[in-house]
């Protein structure tokens, strides 16, 4: 299988701050990734040069063999990237379908849009939500309405940051279930604290410390693994 993205030894200093160092990851086609550590270990900062929205101090970003380390966010989506943050980039005043169809006209036109809006929305359980103004929905729901704004992309790589926090029970579900069906299809790498979520939805984890990654392999794998473990004493994520 070959790698959709790569990165080699991918740094960024933040003045004397180390945030990532010498960073290698490979993803391959149609896995799905777990990016996790403790708080500040450097995830934000890694897939914020992975999406373009962070120039990197040193090192490489490929995507798709390509070497995109200098291409600008917009293009990175143009080639098949797509990213959800913070709710910063749901429209509170735009309904649920304009946001999603916003969303889906930064890669598709025509006919295409409308149907990339409705089944974004059907796999993320908010279509009869649809017409509703995007402000009112619920924490949850913003959540969910911004991973819909990422699938509407028909992403290659769909990059989530924390997609869970501050979901339901109901909702954690229904997104697990939804990472699941994409497995095969669209590469994820998803930045998670919730270890349930990790457990349910990853193929490979990779472990970030201090910047460094400090362990990769199957969820299994990173469970027993000592350095893992000793890394997230006393942290929330233990
Ligand atoms: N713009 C910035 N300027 C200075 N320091 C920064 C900046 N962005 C991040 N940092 C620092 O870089 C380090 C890594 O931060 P980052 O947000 O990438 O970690 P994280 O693993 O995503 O943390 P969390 O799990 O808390 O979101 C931290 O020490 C943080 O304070």
């Amino acid at each position: 299988m070959s790698a959709l993205l790569s990165t080699r030894a991918l740094s960024k200093h933040f003045d004397g701050l180390v945030a990532v160092s010498d960073v290698d990851l490979d993803l391959t086609v149609g896995e799905v990734r777990a990016l996790i550590g403790p708080n500040g270990a450097g995830k934000t900062t890694l897939v914020g040069m992975i999406c373009g929205r962070i120039a990197p101090s040193s090192g490489t970003v490929a995507f798709d063999g390509r070497d995109i380390t200098a291409l600008p966010a917009h293009k990175r989506i143009g080639l098949g990237m797509a990213y959800t943050f913070q709710i910063t980039s749901v429209f509170a005043r735009l309904s649920v379908r304009e946001n999603v169809a916003l969303a889906a006209r930064r890669r598709l036109a025509g006919g295409h849009v409308d149907s990339a809006v409705h089944e974004a929305l059907a796999q993320v359980g908010l279509e009869e939500r649809a017409g509703e103004e995007a402000g009112n929905l619920s924490y949850g729901h913003q959540r969910l309405l911004e991973i819909a704004m990422g699938l509407a992309q028909a992403p290659r790589l769909l990059i989530l940051d924390e997609p869970t926090q501050g979901l339901s029970e109901g909702e954690i579900a229904r997104f697990t279930g939804l990472i699941g069906g994409l497995r095969g299809q669209t590469t994820v790498l998803l930045i998670e604290h919730n270890m349930r979520v990790v457990w349910d939805v990853a193929d490979r984890v990779t472990v970030l410390n201090f910047g460094e990654v400090l362990a990769e392999g199957t969820p299994q794998e990173i469970h027993e693994n000592r350095a893992v473990q000793a890394a997230y004493l006393g942290t929330e994520a233990g």
